[in-house]
């Protein structure tokens, strides 16, 4: 099943169709509901907690003050309501505010003296204009503290639901455990700083009919998205059945990288996997025999999927090498210096846009160099630059960072595995690895850019369920943990078909 993600824009449109054929306050009243339900999830059993609800001037308060009525006929509630700039609230809100007000809910100024065992956070929605401030930014700081879990309605306030931002300059958001979306989820809770402020996040539609959405803006990236790639080898399979990779890169220095990127593309399934030094590099890789080492020189671009940049360099050599790989018709990986070097020529820029054929994989500073803007720039909107990008170059752009983004075309997908054990260096040449030897077995560049990163992400996710990180996870040992999740999900996956 697909997971679709929902502009502000496109949700206020779903919102005001649904709104217009149905009794006011209705869609404010499912959405009140399912969050109180949540809320008591997350208290579990018993009664008589303290809940600390914060409601904002907005709807958004208006669906807190919701959830205050709701839990406050079984636990110690506490609401504070800042009521804005002193506009009248919306029918729903105002019925809101007489529903918690007819409740046994507390309204206080004062934030209480001890922690809270939940606090609802229901300040600001998909309203927010403007940075936190004045007293709505004093308590977020605050509670920001605490080590309760922090709901968030709809998405966490000071949050942009479109970028994933925090809105500043100089901006505050919550932290949120957990986060309950409405009518459809959002780009900006699973990218850029999505990811750190919501915490776990759960959609709730309100019972809105289907026909009333339109094409989602972005989906989330799950196997669903790739499964039809996904094969179980025949009894009758050779390595020639699974395409060969080079790794081309590993300048004097700099031979660890392609090395890296091999030994991804073996364990993720490549018949034959070559390392291709533009420099003289080593005979060949004691741990791992059966990646093949060549100078790239010498190599045949045309034998083999080719992976771009992992060490490259920026010599003559290595300019060299990439102007013959462009000329070869083979399907490219391009990462790292690689990225560089086509950044600083127009000539290279030219060439790759005309041969197609590529998956170029970014971290947001080489995003940034190749479309000649700054990284603030780049951040403040992955989504627009990974489909600028991809546009661009005419390729399949994968742009790094919490929550991946990858575009081609119309299509934009946010990646939803992954974790901060995967800030440490050679982690991207893995990728890039992997995403070669996808490609050598037969996917498409679509499908290869998100099995590639969702795999990634979910070898990291599943070491650190082992103990493996994330401090201290090494780029070395995301290969094995990509094989290990790459088998379970043929094995999930062919079951299904079968
Ligand atoms: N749209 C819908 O159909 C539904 C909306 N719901 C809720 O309504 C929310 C949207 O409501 P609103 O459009 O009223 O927007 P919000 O409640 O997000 O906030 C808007 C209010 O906050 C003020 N404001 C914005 N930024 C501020 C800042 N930095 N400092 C101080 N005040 C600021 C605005 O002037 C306005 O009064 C959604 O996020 C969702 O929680 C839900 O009730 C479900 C149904
Ligand atoms: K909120």
């Amino acid at each position: 099943m697909q997971h679709p993600l929902f502009s502000v824009a496109q949700i206020r449109g779903i919102e005001r169709t649904a709104a217009a054929g149905l009794e006011p306050g209705i869609l404010m009243d499912r959405a009140g509901r399912a969050a109180a339900d949540h809320a008591a999830d997350l208290l579990g059993p018993g009664t008589g907690r303290a809940v600390l609800v914060l409601a904002g001037p907005g709807n958004n308060g208006g669906d807190a003050l919701e959830v205050a009525a709701h839990l406050a006929a079984r636990e110690q509630v506490t609401v504070i309501h800042l009521r804005g700039d002193g506009a009248q609230p919306s029918f729903e809100t105002a019925r809101a505010i007489e529903r918690a007000g007819a409740s046994s809910a507390t309204f206080t100024d004062a934030l209480p003296s001890a922690e809270p065992d939940l606090v609802i956070d229901g300040l600001f929605g998909i309203g927010l204009t403007r940075p936190l401030e004045g007293r709505g930014r004093e308590l977020v700081d605050t509670i920001n503290e605490y080590g309760c879990p922090v709901l968030a309605l709809d998405l966490p306030s000071g949050l942009d639901a479109d970028t994933g931002a925090v809105v500043g300059p100089d901006g505050i958001a919550v932290r949120a455990s957990h986060t309950i979306t409405f009518i459809g989820d959002k780009p900006g809770l699973h990218t850029n700083e999505g990811r750190e402020y919501a915490g776990q996040v759960a959609v709730v539609g309100l019972d809105i009919s289907q026909d009333q959405f339109p094409p989602a803006t972005a989906l989330l990236s799950t196997p669903d998205l790739f499964a039809h790639c996904l094969r179980a080898r025949g009894q009758n399979a050779n390595k020639g059945t699974f395409g060969n990779v080079a790794i081309v890169g590993g300048a004097h220095g700099m031979t660890g990288a392609p090395m890296l990127g091999a030994r991804a593309a073996l364990f993720t399934g490549a018949g034959r996997v070559f390392a291709a030094f533009v420099d003289p590099g080593p005979a060949y890789d004691s741990t791992q025999p059966e990646v093949m080492c060549r100078l790239a020189g010498g190599f045949d671009f045309g034998t083999a999927t080719l992976v771009l940049g992992p060490g490259m360099g920026h010599s003559p050599d290595a300019v060299r090498d990439l102007l013959r790989a462009f000329e070869s018709a083979s399907p490219l990986v391009i990462d790292a210096d690689a990225l560089n070097l086509i950044a600083n020529s127009p000539d290279l820029q030219q060439r790759l846009t005309q041969r197609g054929n590529a998956i170029l994989t970014p971290h947001p500073l080489e995003a940034a160099r190749l479309l000649g803007m700054t990284v603030p720039i780049v951040q403040a909107d992955r989504l627009a630059a990974a489909h600028e990008l991809a546009a661009r170059f005419n390729a399949v752009a994968v742009l790094k960072g919490s929550g991946t983004v990858i575009a081609h075309g119309d299509q934009v997908a946010v990646n939803s595995t992954g974790n901060p054990g995967l800030a440490t260096a050679g982690t991207g040449d893995v990728l890039a690895g992997i995403c070669g030897s996808l490609l050598a077995q037969g996917w498409p560049l679509w499908e290869a850019a998100l099995g590639g990163v969702w795999l990634h992400g979910a070898a990291a996710d599943r070491l650190v369920r082992r103990g493996i990180g994330p401090i201290g996870l090494t780029a070395g040992e995301l290969p094995l943990a990509a094989r290990a999740v790459l088998n379970e999900l043929v094995r999930r996956y062919a079951r299904r078909r079968s």
